[in-house]
């Protein structure tokens, strides 16, 4: 199938299958389909710096087959990337199809031109129908049409040979001038490859389109009208198969390239590209703008190129960097159009990748189940040694018979009866067992009473302040506790204090006495907000909610996006003219749609479900988790524009995580850290966000007090600071050499 469309697809395919192009006129009177000239490109900076692209000259005529020879790593790829402008030249000048690309009238990228990248750069999960349903859109080809060409399979399950011809299929689909085609045999049969071929003559001869191909199988370029055999950054030579041939008196084009590179000095492309590039740029004359006539060979134009004097020429890089980099509001904008195929397309990716999409989507609400679950509980069968020694050996050393009344008898045995249930109570009967058993995690901790604690208790009560020291100590209820788990530590003593309480109150009581006279001179009215008894999940919950969101936004979109750019997605969508801000806008905006159904769903489980309580406004505190969410959309998209690769984008989403964790006031508030850290935190995206969240639900404030705003006007300029620092990155890394 996909390959009688890859047939059949350019001969059927005329302009009016557009719905509208703006650009569908290339400069008809220019017969170049290419020209570059003296074009120099550099990666890396400093020792590392290594010149790709040194002086390179290449002409194309228009409708040709040109097929670009070289060793790997001589800089073909680099090339063709600064045709598409998915790279810049550092100098030189490239024009396409009578303009310079990335002008409005070169229609590159955009509409004519038609780039098929090494990789496959395709979407595993899309059929072959919504591959070139999604390309043809962005292309904007007519429905009818696109649907007339079709019949489908998933990508993923072609071969990889047939998944080329697909991705060979986007590149001509929307029947571009321009045809760039990296490596597009690579990988696929001698039958296929020859029909690839055929199919490309067709489309110069039948159809005057521009093709450029690279190639290693250097034989099948014959098929090329002319061919330029590159290394270390240079075309070195540049003619007609049939030519070169002659001119050399060799029987193939392989052993012209042989003979081509040893006439070359035989140096290694790898020791080409570590020269010293300084040298190279400053060898390399800049290009005035020359409208080259069709009869000039490659040799003859570069001759009409104006020499230019050093000042002149630093002055005309730096005017093409400006050009390049300067901001064009029209151009920065994004198109309404393109995003919304991109957001078509978003859908259908999360939705093709279910498990990942219904995790996304209930992860959070699921995650806000388990905090509730499992968080703030009291915890149960804890075991304390209890070691009496008021009890008499003889009769075991468990209490019987225990009297309530205003009888001071037992009195251990009385307080024991008070302490909570969750607490088992075993009996030891001496002090050094029950501290071997704390000690080998048998017990939580040991309960001690002295042998005359009740007497001593007794008299301490009678004398009041006038008792003595070792009378009080003897009427002491001694205890040790296990406090390696901060929070059982916690439950335990909250317990046996409380068991204290409420055993003296009874005692006074029984006796007669106001109980108040048992409690410390302390008292603990009303809380100002919140309640004496506020809950651990109640206190945590703002927290955790932006924690939630902020985290599943920041994770998702880095793993869609860093994927997408690793595939050669990006840069596909780019040459076919879609803005870097349109895909910006469109995975933005995907993401936020479903960052705000995690947001919704994990408010049901915590307000709804969990009954958390919310003393504010839901509807302010639905906005400000939805905006801390949008920064971490921001944060994701700033580390896949800064990371190549997923390894390093997770490292540094979870780099990232783990502070605003642990000093975004979540786990503990800001005022415990230290001074200077507790600066740190509050420039953190989300400790304004959990500041704002927790005043609107615990104290029920509204947006006219500074904790709430403050969240509010912070979150604001994350987002405005992150969209602009990954736009920037990305603008700079494009021109960056
Ligand atoms: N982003 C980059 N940063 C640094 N170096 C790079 C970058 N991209 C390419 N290079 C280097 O530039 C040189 C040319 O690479 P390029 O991909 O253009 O080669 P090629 O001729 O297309 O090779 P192949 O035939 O194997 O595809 C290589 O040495 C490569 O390592």
């Amino acid at each position: 199938m996909t390959e009688d469309f890859i047939e059949e697809s350019a001969d059927v395919l005329s302009p009016s299958h557009r719905i509208k192009n703006e650009i569908n006129n290339p400069s008809d009177s220019c017969v170049y389909g290419v020209l570059v000239r003296n074009a120099t490109k550099t990666f890396g900076s400093g020792s590392k710096k290594c010149a790709v692209l040194q002086g390179l000259n290449m002409t194309v005529k228009r409708g040709s087959i040109y097929g670009l020879l070289g060793p790997s790593g001589c800089g073909k790829t680099t090339l063709l990337s600064c045709l598409v402008t998915l790279r810049s030249l550092n100098s030189g000048t490239i024009q396409v199809l009578g303009h310079e690309p990335g002008s409005p009238k070169s229609g590159v990228p955009g509409p004519q031109v038609g780039y098929m990248p090494q990789e496959l750069a395709l979407y595993d999960y899309f059929t072959i129908k919504e591959t070139l349903t999604y390309f043809g859109r962005l292309y904007k080809l007519k429905a009818a049409f696109v649907k007339s060409q079709l019949n489908d399979r998933y990508v993923k399950t072609l071969s990889g040979g047939q998944q080329r011809r697909v991705s060979f299929a986007v590149a001509l689909f929307h029947d571009p001038d321009l045809l760039i085609l990296d490596e597009p045999t690579v990988g696929v049969d001698p039958l296929l490859r020859h029909s690839i071929w055929n199919h490309l003559v067709r489309q110069s001869v039948d159809h005057g389109k521009t093709v450029i191909v690279t190639t290693h199988y250097i034989e099948e370029a014959r098929q090329a009208n002319s061919i330029g055999m590159m290394r270390g950054g240079r075309v070195l030579v540049e003619d007609s198969p049939e030519n070169l041939i002659r001119d050399y008196g060799l029987p193939s084009l392989e052993d012209v390239f042989l003979k081509v590179c040893l006439k070359d000095g035989g140096i290694s492309s790898d020791e080409q590209s570590a020269e010293d590039v300084t040298s190279s740029n400053e060898a390399a004359p800049v290009e005035t703008q020359i409208e080259p006539q069709p009869s000039e060979s490659s040799a003859e134009v570069s001759n009409k190129i104006g020499k230019r004097t050093p000042n002149e020429k630093s002055d005309k890089i730096k005017s093409v960097a400006r050009k390049r980099q300067s901001f064009n509001l029209k151009s920065s904008l994004p198109t309404p159009h393109v995003i919304g195929v991109l957001l078509r397309k978003n859908a259908l990716v999360m939705i093709r990748n279910f498990g990942v999409f219904l995790v996304s989507f209930f992860l959070p609400a699921i995650q806000t189940a388990l905090f509730n679950v499992t968080l703030g509980g009291e915890p149960t069968y804890l075991k304390m040694a209890i070691v009496n020694e008021e009890l008499n050996l003889s009769q075991g050393r468990v209490c019987i018979n225990n009297t309530m009344d205003c009888a001071y008898s037992m009195l251990s045995c009385r307080y024991l009866q008070y302490i909570n249930d969750n607490i088992i109570q075993i009996p030891y009967d001496n002090v050094s067992e029950a501290l071997e058993a704390g000690r080998n995690g048998e017990v939580w901790g040991m309960i001690h009473f002295g042998q005359n604690f009740t007497e001593e208790y007794e008299i301490r009560q009678s004398l009041g302040d006038s008792a003595k020291l070792e009378n009080i100590l003897r009427s002491r209820i001694s205890i040790n506790i296990d406090s390696s788990n901060q929070q059982i530590d916690a439950f335990l003593n909250k317990w046996l204090v409380e068991a204290f309480r409420d055993f003296s109150r009874g005692l006074l009581i029984a006796c007669g006495h106001e109980p108040e006279a048992g409690y410390m001179p302390i008292e603990f009215t009303d809380p100002v907000y919140g309640r004496k008894d506020t809950q651990y999940t109640e206190a945590m919950s703002s927290g955790l909610i932006i924690a939630i969101i902020y985290s599943s936004s920041l994770i998702l979109i880095t793993g869609v996006f860093v994927g997408e750019r690793q595939q050669g997605l990006v840069d596909r969508s780019l040459v076919a003219g879609v803005k870097i801000v349109d895909i910006f806008v469109g995975h933005v905006g995907f993401q936020f749609c479903m960052t705000i159904c995690q947001t919704l769903t994990t408010f049901v489980v915590m307000f709804l479900i969990f009954k958390v309580p919310c003393h504010g406004s839901v509807a302010l505190a639905l906005l400000i988790t939805l905006l801390q969410g949008f920064i971490g959309i921001c944060f994701g998209m700033f580390t896949a524009a800064i990371c190549d690769n997923t390894n390093g984008a997770l490292y540094l989403t979870q780099a990232n995580f783990l502070p605003i964790l642990l000093m975004g006031g979540i786990c503990w508030p800001v005022e415990g850290m230290p001074q200077s850290l507790q600066k740190v935190a509050r420039f953190l995206p989300v400790t304004y966000g959990i500041e704002c969240l927790r005043s609107i639900l615990s104290r029920g404030w509204g947006i006219e007090m500074p904790d709430v705003y403050m969240g509010f006007l912070v979150s604001f300029a994350w987002i405005f600071g992150l969209t602009t620092l990954t736009l920037t990155v990305i603008r700079y890394r494009k021109f960056s050499s």
